[in-house]
């Protein structure tokens, strides 16, 4: 599905960035369509995080371009941060705040008034069950609490594509239900959403669209269906990714 005007949420054309002499994406294209929930799949160090940086206006790419609804997250980039909510790996939080402080002045600079920004700040740390007041200090916070607190700043200004790298790692199941409850809302309301995950289960259960990555390269896109053949995703994405032998065992212990 697309919007009413054809333009996807996301647009990625020729990425490519390379460390030193490793090349950890290489010329990727790729499609979101607009509506959809888009989970992209690969094993460690495949490049997903590289890539989504590289989206979303955090890592500047070697060659390529990126759009989010037809704006260039590089050449136009108040716009495109505008359209976009970002929960990155490995997020850096100010520790020396409450997670309301955090919500409070990223929301007035991001040009929400002080109601709006009370209201929603309210809600967001109702529904991922994270402590109001100055109860506790984000240096005191987990690193499940550190990622709800990541994707409620991430949805604070009404964005219109999401972009979640782990969103569920170190995630409480009851927490991971919210969370997904939050993203399934949000697609229905019109959003977009992209997901990287290792967790097959969880791209299957929440996606309708998925991408494999591999050594930084772009193996397959397309509607889940599509893309799984019949098969489990992680069957398809084992035999993609050339995963066969058997898991190497430790023979001292
Ligand atoms: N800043 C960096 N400097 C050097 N190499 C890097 C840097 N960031 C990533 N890489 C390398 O680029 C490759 C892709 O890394 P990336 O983090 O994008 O993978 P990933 O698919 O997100 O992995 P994971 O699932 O483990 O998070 C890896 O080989 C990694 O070691």
């Amino acid at each position: 599905m697309t919007s009413a005007t054809g333009v996807p949420a996301l647009e990625i054309d020729a990425l490519r960035k390379v460390f030193g002499d490793h090349v950890a994406v290489d010329h990727v294209a790729l499609t979101v369509p607009a509506g959809s929930c888009f989970g992209m799949v690969g094993v460690n160090g495949a490049g997903k995080t590289t890539l989504l940086s590289m989206a979303t206006g955090l890592l500047r790419p070697d060659a390529g371009t990126a759009r989010v609804f037809g704006v260039d997250v590089w050449t136009d980039a108040p716009r495109a941060t505008a359209l976009l909510g970002v929960l990155p790996d490995g997020l850096g939080m100010p520790e020396r705040l409450t997670g309301e402080e955090v919500l409070t002045y990223l929301g007035l600079l991001r040009g929400l008034t002080e109601p709006v920004v009370r209201e929603r700040r309210g809600e967001l740390l109702d529904a991922l069950e994270l402590p109001h007041g100055r109860e506790r200090l984000v240096a005191e916070y987990s690193t499940g609490m550190r990622k709800k607190l990541g994707l409620a700043v991430a949805l604070l200004h009404g964005p219109r594509l999401l972009v979640l790298d782990e969103p569920l790692e170190a995630v409480d199941p009851v927490s991971a239900r919210t969370i997904r409850r939050i993203l399934a809302d949000f697609v229905a309301g019109g959003g977009s959403v992209v997901i990287s995950s290792h967790v097959m289960a969880l791209v299957e259960q929440i996606c309708d669209h998925v991408a494999v990555v591999d050594e930084g390269r772009l193996l397959v896109a397309g509607p889940l269906d599509e893309v799984r053949a019949g098969a489990s995703l992680e069957e398809r994405f084992t035999s993609l990714v050339g995963l066969t032998a058997e898991p190497v065992g430790l023979s001292w212990l």
